[in-house]
């Protein structure tokens, strides 16, 4: 079903840029002053993950692994959103087969991106609600560009975010804090998310939010290396052990929850205020 991966690597002169798939839905480029690679999510229009999707951004977590790079920054194409979480359209009547391998795929970014040994930061270069968030809040590192929104708006659409995928925020967020914000569905300004510790830094472009992800990565430039990811990895192991002890249940969990006729109902309204809000817009 999916095209082999294409990897060509530009000669080492300058920052080196390789295409990360054939589908070029994310590309990666790793300056070679700094040994930094970042990750550009490219699915127009709001980077919503969508089977292929995610696969990419697997693949190029894996790809950033392979290469030893000292850092990994994951970042946004498009220029309002870095990431609208997953596509609602994969949801919406779905393919059977399709939608388990949609949340197996978001499962294993996740456990690619938060498990991973080597410094990461997000550069938030637009909205991030729910499964954008999920990537930030996977990283160590976040800074935000002014007035956008992120969060974990779950309980809004009427689902609830399993445990594995609030646990970035838990490692973020006092218990108080991050319970309120997903029975509330809060989806924190900028400001707040400063405010309140979800992210660590505004920035006032893309371009400085990337600056600041890797002044980021760099503070560990002293530390040794495996004593660093090892220490990283101390902080994670609980939450990687029952995330792998319940994967599969929470699998047939999302698929019984999103065939239900009411979540279905739920998903299509949904989808029609989008429509409407396009319509709006014109
Ligand atoms: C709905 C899910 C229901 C059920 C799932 C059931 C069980 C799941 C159990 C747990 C799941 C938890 C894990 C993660 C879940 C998710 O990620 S669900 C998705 C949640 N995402 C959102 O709620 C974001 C919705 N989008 C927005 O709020 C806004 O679009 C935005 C703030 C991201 C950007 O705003 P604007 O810049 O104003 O852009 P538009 O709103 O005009 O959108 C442009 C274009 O993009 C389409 N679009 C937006 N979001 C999505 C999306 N998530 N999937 C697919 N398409 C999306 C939008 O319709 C517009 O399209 P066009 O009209 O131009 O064709």
């Amino acid at each position: 079903m999916f095209s082999p991966r294409v990897v060509s690597l530009v000669p080492r002169t300058g920052p080196r840029r390789f295409m990360s798939t054939a589908s070029k839905l994310t590309t990666v480029e790793v300056n070679d002053k700094t040994g930094i690679a970042t990750l550009t999510m490219c699915r127009p229009p709001v980077n919503g993950q969508n089977l292929e999707l995610l696969l990419d951004i697997k693949s190029s977590i894996k790809e950033i692994e392979n290469d030893s790079s000292r850092g990994l920054i994951i970042t946004s194409a498009s220029p309002k959103v870095f990431c609208a979480g997953l596509d609602i359209l994969e949801m919406h009547k779905p393919d059977q087969q399709r939608l388990r391998a949609v949340w197996t795929e978001l499962q294993n970014v996740w456990c690619a991106l938060y498990g991973i040994s080597m410094p990461t930061a997000a550069a938030i270069n637009g909205h991030a609600p729910a499964g954008g968030c999920l990537l930030a809040t996977a990283c160590e590192y976040r800074v935000m560009v002014p007035d956008c929104r992120i969060g974990l708006n779950e309980t809004q659409l009427g689902i609830i975010a399993p445990k594995w995928l609030v646990s970035g925020f838990l490692n973020i967020l006092p218990k108080r804090v991050a319970e309120r914000a997903l029975t509330q569905s809060r989806l924190f300004t900028t400001d707040e998310a400063l405010q309140e510790g979800l992210i660590d830094e505004i920035a006032n472009s893309k371009e400085e939010a990337v600056e600041k992800c890797a002044a980021f990565i760099g503070t560990f430039s002293k530390v040794n290396p495996v004593a660093r990811a090892l220490t990283k990895l101390q902080f994670r192991a609980e939450n990687l052990r029952q995330f792998h002890k319940e994967r599969e249940q929470d699998v047939e969990n999302f698929l019984s929850l999103v065939n239900r006729p009411e979540v279905q109902k739920g998903i299509g309204a949904y989808l029609e205020g989008l429509k409407k809000k396009k319509a709006n817009k014109q």
